[in-house]
């Protein structure tokens, strides 16, 4: 049987304790591997190996150094992509055709990018006249922050992983990742990327195990400097918590109920093939997706119908099945969360325009956790699927009249991520999009991404940007050093 286990400082190692759980193939049920369960051991050992490696090699490192290892971090995962692919699909059911394009080209982005941004990024500094009539010159400083416990999600693995290891590691701070219970291997994966480039032992640690148990020692330990978290609001809340013993500093990336606005004038074809990526890709577990779309009135049947059109043409079927468009969901847990979703929809009298339940799936997939992709109409603005995060390949479609009516729609919201808006009229996208209460809002596409832009949520979708040298902001302390001349 496989096993999947810590990395810390350098060494792959099972538990003290000897305990593993088990990893579940999405698609069909079966047991993939023993994970290692990390608790009071293994965290404390890891933090050890992050607090140590900050004075050691790792921390003395010269910038250019950093900044070349983290190229070849980068250029390790592309070389072995299929590896990083193969245990990404494994793990989540996702199929090759979203991986492949999404998941592992962004795991080496994301370590380029952020080795991009300390190469070209400008610090501050000011001159100015002192009383005495001589003057004084004012610079600003970056040090790593230190010990980061970045905690991750299980919807897109290693993007979100390294997308927040990858801005740490470049700054000269060390981590601890505790991936997500139910999709490790890639995270664990990654060490072995780090002992193949040479990355000096601790500055890369990993503790696998659950949230409440591993995750919970991980934040509320004493020499762990930051938390970096992606996950559910409700967790969010938590962390935070957390990261106030201390008062250390927490970025969250968290839940969205993300609008879609769909105006008659939009280039409707463009509007159907964004917005069936923006509901079913990924299996709806994508963040930024679209749970709730707002058609203006002399489209709505023509969009409902094309949507629903679009939709019931995704295949559903195996992660290496190159025409396979939607897996599973990531485990039986949530197929069973966002099928009492479907079923609570339905009791609030839905429409139900498509899908609906579980699809029947042949041979040994019929033991996975399959969701049909669900459309649904006619729900009132407070329904259940319409006000809460349902995380799945469904979506409400509700009409509107006027601009002034679809904002305040799409802002009754505790969630403030992502919008997409579709329109050929450019004043009134610009007009909207600054309405629009969320931190990223996409006009005739959707998940479009330059990395040097801030990226996070505003109200219960999270605190902070990241993204470019707002990352920076994040994963450095500023200093400013006033010299008199
Ligand atoms: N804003 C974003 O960029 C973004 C990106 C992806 C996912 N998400 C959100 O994440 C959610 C889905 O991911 P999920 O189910 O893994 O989220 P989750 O909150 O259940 O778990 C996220 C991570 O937190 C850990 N965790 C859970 N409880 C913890 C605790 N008490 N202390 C420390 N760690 C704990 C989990 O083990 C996991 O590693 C959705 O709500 C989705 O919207 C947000
Ligand atoms: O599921 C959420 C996806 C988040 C994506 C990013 O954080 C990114 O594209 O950097």
């Amino acid at each position: 049987m496989n096993k999947v286990q810590h990395y810390i400082n350098g060494q792959f190692m099972d538990s003290s304790c000897g305990e593993f759980f088990e990893n579940i193939n999405p698609m069909n049920g079966k047991i993939l591997s023993q994970v290692a369960l990390g608790r009071e051991d293994e965290v404390n050992a890891a933090v050890a190996a992050a607090k140590a490696a900050l004075t050691g090699e790792w921390g003395q490192m010269k910038l250019n150094d950093r900044i070349a290892m983290m190229y070849e971090i980068a250029n390790e995962i592309d070389r072995r992509f299929d590896d990083f692919l193969e245990a990404e699909c494994l793990d989540t059911g996702k199929p090759y055709s979203i991986a492949r394009h999404i998941d592992i080209p962004r795991g080496a982005a994301n370590f380029k990018v952020f080795a991009d941004t300390m190469k070209s990024h400008a610090e501050e500094v000011y001159k100015a006249d002192t009383p005495d009539g001589r003057n004084m010159l004012n610079y600003s400083v970056r040090k790593p922050k230190g010990v980061i416990g970045v905690i991750s999600p299980w919807n897109l693995p290693l993007l979100l992983m390294t997308w927040k290891v990858g801005p740490a590691m470049a700054c000269g701070n060390t981590v601890v990742v505790k991936p997500s219970q139910v999709t490790p291997t890639t995270t664990s994966l990654l060490g072995e990327v780090m002992s193949k480039v040479g990355v000096p032992a601790g500055a890369y640690n990993v503790v696998q195990g659950k949230g409440s148990v591993t995750g919970n020692l991980l934040t509320s330990h004493k020499d762990v400097d930051a938390i970096t978290f992606t996950g559910e609001t409700k967790t969010g809340e938590m962390i935070m918590q957390a990261c106030s013993h201390g008062v250390r500093d927490v970025s969250l990336e968290l839940g969205g109920k993300n609008p879609a606005i769909v105006f008659a004038d939009c280039d409707m074809e463009k509007a159907i093939r964004e917005t069936t990526r923006s509901c079913f890709a990924n299996s709806g577990q994508v963040c930024l997706g679209t749970e709730r779309v707002y058609v203006q009135r002399p489209i709505f049947d023509e969009f409902v119908e094309k949507l629903k059109e679009s939709a019931s043409k995704l295949k559903l079927g195996q992660h290496n099945d190159e025409s396979v468009d939607m897996g599973p969901v990531v485990s039986a847990a949530h197929r069973d969360k966002v099928l009492e979703f479907y079923d609570i929809a339905k009791k609030e009298g839905a429409n139900i325009i498509l899908g609906g339940g579980a699809p029947k799936m042949e041979g040994e997939l019929a033991n996975g956790f399959f969701v049909e992709p669900t459309i649904w109409t006619g729900l009132p603005e407070d329904a259940t699927v319409v006000k809460e995060e349902v995380f799945g390949p469904c979506c409400h479609i509700a009409p509107f009249d006027t601009e002034e009516e679809v904002i305040k729609m799409a802002n009754d919201t505790n969630y403030g991520l992502a919008s997409t808006i579709f329109t050929e009229n450019l004043d009134r996208a610009h007009r909207v999009a600054s309405e629009i209460e969320s931190g990223i809002v996409w006009i005739n596409s959707w998940f479009l991404r330059d990395l040097r832009t801030p990226f996070g949520g505003m109200k219960g979708s999270g605190i902070g940007r990241e993204g470019g040298h707002y990352s920076l902001e994040f994963y450095t302390e500023l200093k400013n050093v006033c010299i008199k001349m």
